[in-house]
């Protein structure tokens, strides 16, 4: 299950980002190469564990949800919506602040209307301020959120979207220290 998500993750380089210890991975950075392979494994697992027919848009966050959101998008035939990094000032357009372990900006959601269902597919979850932001902008949009999806989760950020009756689902859960990533998880082995 997994299995080459899983491996490729054992042998993620850590660098530090200010105090944070970062991981580097295809999924997640897009560097070193993407593995279609890879790609169509996640989405294949992330289509067992949704349901995919009552969803309108899937959503993601630019840039690295997008590859899986893609794929999934692609293999099922329901639109993509992205949200994105700059503004494009069209009408209801919303801004919210995104603050990662080691990044703070803006996001704009585009494209999204009262009553929408969705589900959101991003990369990675860790202290959880990108999704908590997401989930709450959605929330007072009145887009039905069916589910949140990380391919990747470290620490217990997570959490926090618990505190808003979210709980997402990862497919792989990890550690990372400076000596490197160790797998903690797989969604559904619980
Ligand atoms: O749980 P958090 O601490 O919020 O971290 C998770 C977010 O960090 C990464 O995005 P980033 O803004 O680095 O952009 P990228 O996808 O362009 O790499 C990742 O794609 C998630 O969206
Ligand atoms: O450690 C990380 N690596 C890649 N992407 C990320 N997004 C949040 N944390 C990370």
């Amino acid at each position: 299950m997994l299995e080459k998500l899983k491996t490729s993750l054992i042998n993620s380089p850590v660098i530090k980002r200010g105090e944070y210890n970062y991981f580097i991975h295809p999924i997640s950075d897009g560097v070193p190469s993407i593995d279609p392979h890879m790609v169509e494994e996640i989405a294949e697992y992330i289509l067992q564990i949704t349901d995919i027919k009552k969803v309108d848009t899937i959503l993601t966050i630019e840039a690295m949800g997008i590859p899986v959101a893609n794929a999934l998008s692609l293999k099922t035939g329901i639109p993509l919506t992205i949200v994105r990094k700059r503004p494009y000032f069209l009408e209801g357009e919303v801004e919210l602040s995104q603050s990662t372990g080691y990044s703070k900006g803006a996001l704009y959601i585009n494209g999204l209307k009262r009553g929408d269902r969705v589900i959101i597919v991003d990369d990675v979850i860790s202290t959880g301020g990108t999704l908590i932001a997401l989930v709450k902008a959605l929330k007072t949009m009145g887009v039905e959120i069916l589910d949140v999806i990380s391919v990747i989760g470290r620490g217990t950020g997570y959490l926090q979207l618990n505190e808003v009756g979210v709980e997402p689902k990862i497919l792989v859960t990890i550690d990372v220290s400076e000596k490197g990533v160790e797998i903690k998880n797989v969604f559904g082995n619980e």
